[in-house]
This record gives C-alpha cells, structure tokens and sequence, in this order.
C-alpha cells in the first residue's frame, strides 16, 4: 500500500561497518520512526553525531539502510521514482567559480535532462523567487554565502519537486540572509511543497517549522509541534521570587533533575531560574525551599523554547563518542 505521507520512515536502523571483516560496527540508527505530512515544514533535530546526515543520506540513495523501510512520496527511499520529485540543497554546494547564476541552473537544468526551454522559463521564475534576478550575469566568485544559498535553493527547484530537503539551509548566514532563506521557505510552503530540513539552529528552527524531530545518538527521542513537545513530557521552565538562601540550600536545590540558577534582587530577595524539568521536580523545589523556611514570593512558569525541550531531551556526550 502506498504511504500518504511526503516521507515516511518505520523502525530504519543503520550499522556501519569497518575493519577487518567488517567486524566492527557504529549504530548510527536505531530503530527510527517518523513520518512527514505533505506541505509541512519538517526540522530534524539532533547533536552531533545523533544520526541526522546518516538518515538523509539513506532518503536519498547515497547510504544503504541495515534494517527497516523508508519511503518518500509513496516511493522506496533512494528510488529513481522517489528522486525525480525531490529537490536537495546539500549542506555546502560548490558551484564552479567560473559560472554566473544563470549559466550555473542551465548546468544543473542539463544534469536533469531538462530542455533549454524548461531551463530557460524554470530560471527566470526561480531567481525572481530567490532574488537573484538582476544579478544573474555576475560571476559567483562574487557572491556572498548568502546568495550562494539561495542560488543553491534555486538549483534544487530547478525540476519543480514536490518535496525539499534542506540539509543546514542557513548555517553560516547573517541574520539578513537566515530571513531571507526563511521569507523563501515560507513562500515554498505557500505554493504546498513539503519542505524537510535539518539544522542546528534551533531558534531559527522555531521559526519556520510546523514540527520536529528530536534525535540522539540514533535514536527518536520527541516528535511533534512545538505545543506537542510542550505538552508530551509536560515540562516548563519557571522563575521564583524567594527571599535569601543559604548556600546549603542552593547547594541542595541543584541536586536533583534541573539546573536552578541564582540571581540577587536585593539584600533580602533573591530570583530562582529552573531550567526546563518536570512537574515533580517543580515540586522537590518548592518542597525543599518550604522546609528551609524559605518564603516564596511568586512562582512563574515558562514555555518552554525549543531549544529548552531540545537541551533537557539531549543529553551531554563524551567528546570522544562524537
Ligand atoms: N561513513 C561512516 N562510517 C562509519 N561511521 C559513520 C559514518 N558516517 C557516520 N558515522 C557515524 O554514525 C554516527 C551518526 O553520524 P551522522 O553523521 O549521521 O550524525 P549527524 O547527526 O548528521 O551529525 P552532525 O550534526 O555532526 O552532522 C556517528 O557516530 C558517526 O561517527
């Protein structure tokens, strides 16, 4: 049965293997299950080495799969059928320098078998749309990152897919160029294409996503939207007013699951910052701050970032397992 689903993952699991006989083996996926809805805006999220560029990798045919089955519009990940229909900007495309904008899409346009007149009309749109129109006939040795960017989202429209997948679309942009991608990415979302990207700058992940994927050392660890992951783990962040503490009693709040930071307000009071945690630990803290004869002034509970519900989801690896 054809999956209704822009991608859809069920248990992937990849080992690489290296050494003599292949005998050793790197799980980088474990048993992954996701799936993308047609026209959403998808961010898959995850530290080093938590298996995201594996994944991307096995969607596009460069990576075989150990286990599991991938497919993306109803076709086998990797799949000359799947490929046609699926546009891909890499995370460092390197245009040849000798190229302009226009003579760089006419070489991509070729490499897919397009026509010189689908080439031509399909570069008109897409540099309108990118905003490299009337800077077409400059030589690309002269761009910034930034256009550079967009010249490579325009390559991967070039054959006007249907789904994207934008592996860190606007890493080493300037907040100028990070919106410009993202007024791009809006717009592509406005015309219904499914747009699935992977990055590590989550508050510009925010920002464009309708839902994410949470993944460490290859595995799922949170799916949904920011109000989904919100609400799963029913977790917050919060701020109390108290009045002074003792050190001992700093040096306890801080022994069970979140980071409680202390800042003065004045001589008497003092403001408590929760990172983000569960419900229970909420109350191990005002539990603990009531039997130290703390009084509590105000307590305010936080929403959550994502990049809090990312932090308390992750947690920290040895350097040397990266
Ligand atoms: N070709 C390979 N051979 C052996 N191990 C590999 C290979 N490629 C990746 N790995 C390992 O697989 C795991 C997942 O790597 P992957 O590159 O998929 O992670 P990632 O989430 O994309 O990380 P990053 O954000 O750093 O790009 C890591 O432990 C990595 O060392």
């Amino acid at each position: 049965m054809q999956s209704h689903h822009a991608i859809d993952i069920q248990d992937l699991r990849k080992t690489y293997r290296s050494g003599i006989f292949r005998r050793r083996g790197q799980q980088a996926l474990r048993g992954v299950s996701l799936n993308v809805r047609p026209g959403e805006v998808f961010g898959l999220l995850g530290p080093n080495g938590a298996g995201k560029t594996t994944l991307i990798k096995i969607l596009l045919g460069i990576v075989h799969k150990s286990a599991g089955s991938a497919t993306m519009l109803g076709h086998a990940a990797g799949s000359q059928a799947s490929r046609s229909r699926v546009g891909y900007l890499p995370e460092s495309l390197r245009v040849a320098k000798h190229h302009t904008a226009r003579t760089a899409l006419n070489f991509y346009g070729r490499l897919s078998r397009m026509s010189s007149q689908q080439i031509a009309r399909r570069s008109d749109e897409l540099l309108d749309l990118v905003g490299l129109r009337q800077r077409d006939r400059e030589s690309v040795r002269g761009f910034s990152k930034g256009m550079g960017q967009r010249l490579g989202l325009a390559q991967a429209l070039l054959h006007d897919p249907d789904l994207l997948i934008l592996d860190e679309p606007t890493d080493g942009l300037d907040p100028l160029g990070r919106s410009q991608v993202r007024d791009i990415i809006n717009e592509l979302k406005g015309q219904g294409k499914t747009i699935f990207l992977n990055s590590h700058i989550l508050q510009e992940v925010e920002m464009i996503c309708d839902r994410f994927a949470i993944m460490a050392q290859g595995e799922l660890k949170a799916i949904g939207s920011i109000d989904d992951l919100r609400g799963t783990n029913g977790r917050s962040s919060a701020t109390l007013i108290v009045s002074r503490l003792s050190s001992e009693t700093v040096a306890a709040l801080n022994q069970g699951e979140a980071a409680v930071r202390t800042e003065a307000i004045d001589p008497d009071l003092q403001r408590l910052l929760v990172d983000e945690c569960p419900q229970s630990e909420l109350d191990r803290i005002v539990d603990l701050l009531r039997g130290a004869g703390a009084s509590i002034h105000q307590i305010q509970r936080g929403s959550s970032t994502l990049e809090q519900i990312f932090l308390s989801l992750v947690q920290p690896q040895p350097l040397e397992s990266l």
